[in-house]
């Protein structure tokens, strides 16, 4: 069941709101104010072109302030040799700009961060936005739901009433998707933070795939075949998906070439910059030959256990992880039908960040 609702923002005549759940599952929910509503009025020109600094690239590699020795409850564990990283005792919420930037090289260095026993979601939307935009900008979903009067943040959420989400892999054998965010962007997103509000017993964890090690295990003639060429990632599919399921697309989609091996403006790291999310074809290349290639290479992404992390979310987790140099995908291993078992439920913050570079200044073009 969905209803309809009206808000008036500062700048514009009141909007119509699609709420995408059944308010009579969810009224004693305490994030009630966070769940999936879509605005289905309010259109965005094309993103502008911004200078970005990546705050980690200053940042002190040993970080004395972040991981500080004269903290006793800090408990930081690699969660794989390869990627992935967990803190306990550390307030998100607490941290200070310093602290923020050994953050983002952190990030950068450890794909993903997982931070446990969080108050995070409980500072309040204006102080959660405020906190990603130290990053960068915060980035809108072309299609998404999202909270109420707050676009910026991105609705996860599957549930009997939102499916269309779910409905998009009914015929597929896995509900695995490996993809960087929104990677058809022209400055794609640097950190996503995705807090989760509600999570179930067991199901719905996440997994990251460390593109920098998918990059470094390739063999050299491989590696510089890639790093000279550019790879079309399009937002047109999902766009054209949203529609389809009578979604309201707020910006028109576009199309981006990216060089394929991407390096990292704060670790000078170079990482596979392409996902079978998003990414359709290699420029310069014959039909089968691109075929053949992505196969190749969205193959080793998926399987690559051994450069891979799953993480499963307990109350309080928030991941925070960087696109440039990882790709990850939600695991839907669980009935989205049955909202008894379990909510699983939470908003993603997505920061822009750098137009991509690749080896030896290769840019990319759209
Ligand atoms: O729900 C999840 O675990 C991840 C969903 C996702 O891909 C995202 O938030 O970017
Ligand atoms: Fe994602």
């Amino acid at each position: 069941m969905s209803t309809t609702t009206t808000t008036t923002t500062e700048e514009s005549a009141p909007v119509t709101l699609t709420l995408a759940y059944d308010k009579g599952i969810h009224e004693q929910y305490k994030y009630s104010e966070y769940l999936p509503v879509y605005d289905n009025q309010t259109h965005f020109p094309p993103l502008q072109p911004f200078e970005f600094k990546d705050k980690g690239a200053a940042a002190d590699k040993a970080k004395p302030n972040l991981l500080s020795k004269d903290n006793a409850e800090l408990k930081v564990s690699n969660l794989t040799p390869v990627i992935g990283t967990e803190i306990r005792g550390l307030q998100l919420s607490q941290l200070h700009d310093v602290q923020k930037d050994e953050l983002a090289l952190l990030i950068a260095e450890r794909g993903v961060v997982v931070f446990r026993g969080q108050d995070f979601k409980d500072i309040g939307i204006e102080k959660q936005k405020a906190f990603g935009r130290y990053f960068g900008p915060l980035h809108i979903h072309p299609v998404g739901s999202h909270v109420k009067d707050h676009l910026e943040l991105h609705n996860i959420y599957l549930g009997p009433d939102n499916e269309y989400r779910a409905r998009n892999k009914n015929n597929k054998l896995t509900t695995v998707g490996y993809h960087s965010d929104v990677s058809y962007e022209h400055q794609t997103p640097g950190i996503t933070i995705l807090t989760l509000l509600s999570v179930r017993p067991t199901g719905g964890d996440a997994a990251w795939a460390s593109q920098t090690a998918a990059y470094e295990r390739l063999s050299q003639p491989i590696k510089t075949l890639l790093e000279g060429l550019r790879a079309e990632h399009s937002g047109f599919p999902q766009a054209e998906g949203g529609r389809r399921d009578g979604k309201f697309v707020r910006r028109e989609p576009i199309k981006s070439e990216h060089p394929i091996v991407r390096v990292h403006p704060a670790t000078g790291q170079k990482a596979l910059f392409i996902n079978p999310g998003f990414t359709k074809r290699i420029i310069g290349l014959r039909d089968e030959e691109s075929d053949a290639l992505l196969k190749l290479l969205f193959k080793h992404i998926s399987l690559g256990q051994d450069f891979q992390v799953r993480v499963r979310w307990e109350e309080g987790t928030v991941a925070l992880w960087d696109n440039r140099v990882t790709a990850h995908t939600a695991i839907t291993d669980y009935n989205v039908h049955n909202p008894q078992e379990g909510l699983r439920h939470g908003f993603r913050i997505t920061t822009l960040a750098d137009k991509p570079v690749g080896v030896n200044g290769l840019e990319s073009t759209w």
